[in-house]
């Protein structure tokens, strides 16, 4: 069941949204879909589920194309979220849950359970219009799993929930990949899609720019990044040569270093300057590498 995208291209009139994209997204995992501001994620994702019409391409999932109107097998959680502000919470999940084919009765016992895991069970009788934003999300989620899809298309699902509502949101999409889900999920939060997924991809105008495992990104990206937490000042180390950057932090410095030999050369250089509480040497964050890649957008 792997969903594939073959030199996936859509225009709109002369402006080119998604550009010969080709992407193979590995079964039962979840996979980040990053990029800039009108890199073409979301115009994807509607390809993806035949929203929209591809100028060029096709995309296959289980080698058919997917018909998102028609199927029960796929779950989508569009970025304009799409509730009935007048309906309540169980009225509403019961039509969207009969849309993807699901019984009456099996229904409200599935939203009650996940009302009860995202602790708002009290919300089943409320107006969607009654709930704040991100309970408005919280329910919106549902409507996209509460039928057990096997493919799941979340467009930035955790965007504009507080912290305890990104880990419940995070704890339940990764439960939904061990349970056999394939998972693309859009989202500008860095640290989220690190704890989250094994492969991305990150956009820019249309294009893939990174694509692949979490893990050979960061190797491939070769610069570290050094934490200094010291009590001598330390902007002469901006001077060493393989040094990248360098940013003051609270307590020291963060520096951006070519390779780890660099590490080497810092440390001599502060060994006899003073006390030194932190040396730390860490791999780049998803962060970093968004920020130098996809920054070449706006340039
Ligand atoms: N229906 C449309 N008509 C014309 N241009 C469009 C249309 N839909 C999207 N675009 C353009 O295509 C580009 C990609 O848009 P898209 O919404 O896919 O980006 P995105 O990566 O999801 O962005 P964001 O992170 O801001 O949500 C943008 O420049 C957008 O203005």
């Amino acid at each position: 069941m792997t969903l594939k995208l073959e030199q996936v291209t859509k225009k709109f009139g002369d402006f080119t949204a998604v550009d010969q994209l080709s992407l193979e997204i590995p079964e039962k995992q979840i996979f980040g879909f990053l990029g800039a501001n009108g890199a073409g994620k979301t115009t994807t994702f509607r390809m993806i589920l035949g929203l929209m019409d591809a100028t060029q391409g096709k995309v296959t999932w289980n080698g058919n194309s997917i018909d998102y109107g028609n199927s029960n097998d796929i779950g989508y959680l569009p970025e304009e979220r799409g509730l009935y502000p007048k309906l309540k919470v169980r009225e509403q999940l019961i039509y969207l849950g009969r849309l993807r084919g699901m019984h009456k009765k099996d229904i409200v016992p599935a939203l009650e359970e996940w009302l009860e895991r995202f602790k708002v069970p009290d919300y089943i009788d409320k107006k969607v219009e009654e709930l704040s934003k991100g309970n408005q999300q919280k329910i919106q989620f549902i409507s996209a799993v509460i039928h057990k899809p096997k493919l799941l298309i979340l467009d930035e699902p955790f965007s504009g929930l507080d912290p305890v509502n990104v880990e419940m949101m995070l704890k339940a999409v990764e439960d939904l990949k061990e349970a056999g889900t394939s998972i693309v999920f859009s989202s500008h939060q860095m640290e989220v899609v690190e704890d989250l997924c094994e492969h991305l991809c990150i956009m820019q105008h249309g294009k893939p720019i990174v694509h692949g495992k979490l893990t050979e990104i960061k190797r491939s990206f070769g610069k570290k990044n050094l934490f200094i937490h010291a009590d001598f000042d330390l902007d002469f180390l901006t001077d060493i040569s393989g040094v990248v950057s360098q940013k003051k932090t609270p307590e020291g410095c963060k520096l951006q270093i070519e390779n780890e030999e660099i590490s080497q050369k810092v440390f001599a250089a502060i060994q006899d300057k003073g006390f030194v509480r932190r040396f730390e040497l860490e791999e780049p964050s998803l962060n970093d590498i968004f920020i130098e890649k996809a920054g070449e957008a706006y340039e």
